[in-house]
């Protein structure tokens, strides 16, 4: 069986801390990770606001993304050996793919390739204080949070659930551990629902 999780939700709702511990618990498990899509620098377009438009679908290759999907799909051991993921030979044959990222509910050729799709989500104050302690490859402006990143976060779940996405809402103020436990839970329950 062939399953895929979505962690997905705002910047700083806790999906990379999340989506790690959960592949060191599940067996035959990969991951992917929808930064690792962000384009180059110079390909990022300058919104009016003057500010270099990152957090739209556009600032991603989501074909590069589809593809690498794709391969997992075609044969997720192979993938998984590929990946480092060492792969359990027992009779269940379950494979699990992880994918993590903030805009993984409004690219249309994957939404429907989800088992179940988990959105974090922390309250504005909360999500920009995070966001002022993280560092990433290229650092926020001054303004950014407020003047793209936050507006565009609404945009796009506004659009998620106008489209009727269906997605798992999660409390991310609740702790790494409980978080943790409710999901890998819930997955199992899943699987098993399934299998
Ligand atoms: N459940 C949690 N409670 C409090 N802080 C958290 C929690 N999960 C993650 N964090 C912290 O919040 C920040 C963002 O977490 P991260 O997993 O990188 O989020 P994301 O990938 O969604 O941007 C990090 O500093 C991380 O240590
Ligand atoms: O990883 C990068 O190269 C990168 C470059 C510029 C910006 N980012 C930010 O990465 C954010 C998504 O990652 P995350 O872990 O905060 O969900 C998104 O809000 C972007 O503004 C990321
Ligand atoms: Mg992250």
């Amino acid at each position: 069986m062939k399953y895929i999780v979505g962690i997905g939700g705002m910047t700083n709702g806790g999906k990379t801390t999340l989506t790690n511990s959960l592949l060191k618990s599940l067996p035959n498990c990969c991951v992917i990770h929808q930064d690792d899509f962000f384009k180059p620098q110079d390909q990022i377009a300058v919104g009016e606001d003057g500010f270099k438009q990152w957090d739209v679908l556009e600032s991603l290759d989501m074909e590069a993304m589809l593809s690498t999907v794709q391969a997992w799909m075609i044969s997720p051991r192979k993938f998984a050996r590929a990946h480092g993921v060492s792969v359990q030979l027992d009779a269940s044959d379950t494979h699990i793919l992880i994918l993590e990222g903030f805009l993984l509910y409004s690219y249309k050729p994957l939404v429907d390739l989800y088992s179940r799709r988990y959105f974090l989500t922390v309250p504005y104050e909360e999500c920009k204080w995070r966001r002022s302690t993280r560092r990433y490859m290229v650092p926020d402006p001054p303004g950014l949070f407020d003047g793209h990143v936050w507006p565009m976060y609404q945009k796009y779940k506004r659009e998620m659930e106008a489209n009727g996405v269906e997605v798992v809402y999660l409390d991310g103020m609740k702790s790494r551990e409980e978080l943790f436990h409710q999901v890998l839970e819930d997955i199992q329950n899943s699987l098993l629902n399934r299998s």
